[in-house]
């Protein structure tokens, strides 16, 4: 019965969070994604041009799939592709003796320019997986029934590394009771119905909740449009700015808290992570934590709320299910 944990290091601004994993016998610094399923990273076969500055995994310790590939494109149309592998993977003592590794042939700028990660660790479910012409399973479903227990933790911190468990939930790293809510499998993520919210401006009335997903590879709190422009009415020099792409706020404004009902529990996002960056070095006006989720089809609990809580996400029952605590 295996247990692990791992340290997840912030990147700057949180804008991501890396985890080390040992693959074959190379150490590189993932980004773990429970909004994706692919566990990828740069290779020996990735083009130099690409791949300067990165950890790179050595195919020559696995074991080729032969016929197999795969190409994933991000939400944010970042993409990757490559061929595949089978290895020992390594995170936090937890071990898979035979783990699918996707390794990169090709990857688009935003990977190469993200020195710090050397790939992604993805945690959603298998189902939306990329290889073909067979998915493979994740990391965390191919340990699942060798795991203590059937779970992962996500402990994520403001500005300081948190941690992620395989096979228990820690009680050190959480207080009051945790909050249970049922997690939809259909779209392949960990997709639970928020009750409601409130906090800001015109209170961001409660009572109109919704449906999203838990997804660690997210940075920020994307929640219906009618939440966040309710929310920034409330705060001064606020607004939407379309070159941007989103609401800004002044660097010096101290935005207030905001409240998120889950399974009849209200968590808080304190207001300090939703001033969440200057738009660039030095700039007086930041970039919101929260922003609205028009288009995607549903909100996305990003780090910006996960970094407030202690997140449960249970595979151990008879369906899955999400739990939340306060940290
Ligand atoms: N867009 C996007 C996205 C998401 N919703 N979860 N993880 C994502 N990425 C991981 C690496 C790049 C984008």
């Amino acid at each position: 019965c295996q247990t692990g944990e791992v340290a997840a290091d912030p990147q700057l601004y949180d804008q991501s969070y890396l985890s080390p994993v040992t693959i074959g016998n190379s150490e590189l610094m993932l980004d773990f994604d429970t909004g994706s399923a692919d566990l990828w990273c740069f290779s020996t076969e990735s083009p130099a041009v690409q791949s300067a500055g990165h950890g790179l995994y050595n195919p020559s310790t696995g074991t080729e799939l032969d016929g197999a590939f795969w190409d994933i494109t991000y939400g944010d149309q970042s993409a990757a592709s490559g061929n595949v592998f089978a290895d020992k993977v390594v995170v936090g003592g937890v071990t898979a003796t035979k783990q699918a590794i996707e390794a990169a042939t090709s990857v688009s700028y935003e990977f190469t320019e993200d020195v710090a990660s050397d790939g992604l660790l993805g945690l959603a479910f298998s189902s939306i997986n990329t290889i073909l012409p067979q998915p493979q399973t994740t990391f965390f479903d191919t340990v699942r029934n060798t795991l203590a227990k059937a779970v992962f933790t996500v402990d994520l911190k403001k500005g300081a590394a948190g941690s992620y468990t395989f096979g228990y939930i820690d009680s050190s790293k959480y207080s009051g009771a945790i909050t249970y809510v049922p997690v939809n499998t259909a779209n392949g993520f960990w997709q639970f119905t928020a009750d409601g919210y409130s906090g800001g401006g015109n209170n961001a009335s409660t009572g109109r909740g919704g449906v999203a997903i838990a997804d660690t590879g997210t940075s920020l709190l994307y929640l219906p449009a009618s939440v966040a422009k309710g929310y920034y009415s409330g705060v001064q020099g606020a607004s939407f700015d379309f070159r941007q792409g989103g609401y800004t706020l002044p660097c010096s404004a101290t935005p207030p808290d905001f409240n998120v009902a889950i399974g009849g529990k209200t968590f808080t996002v304190p207001g300090s992570y939703i001033n969440y960056a200057p738009l660039r070095a030095g700039s007086s006006t930041c970039f919101g934590g929260i922003q609205a989720d028009s288009g995607i089809g549903f909100s996305i609990f990003g780090d910006v709320f996960l970094k407030a809580v202690y997140a449960i996400f249970d595979d151990s029952g008879s369906s899955p299910k999400l739990g939340f605590a306060a940290q």
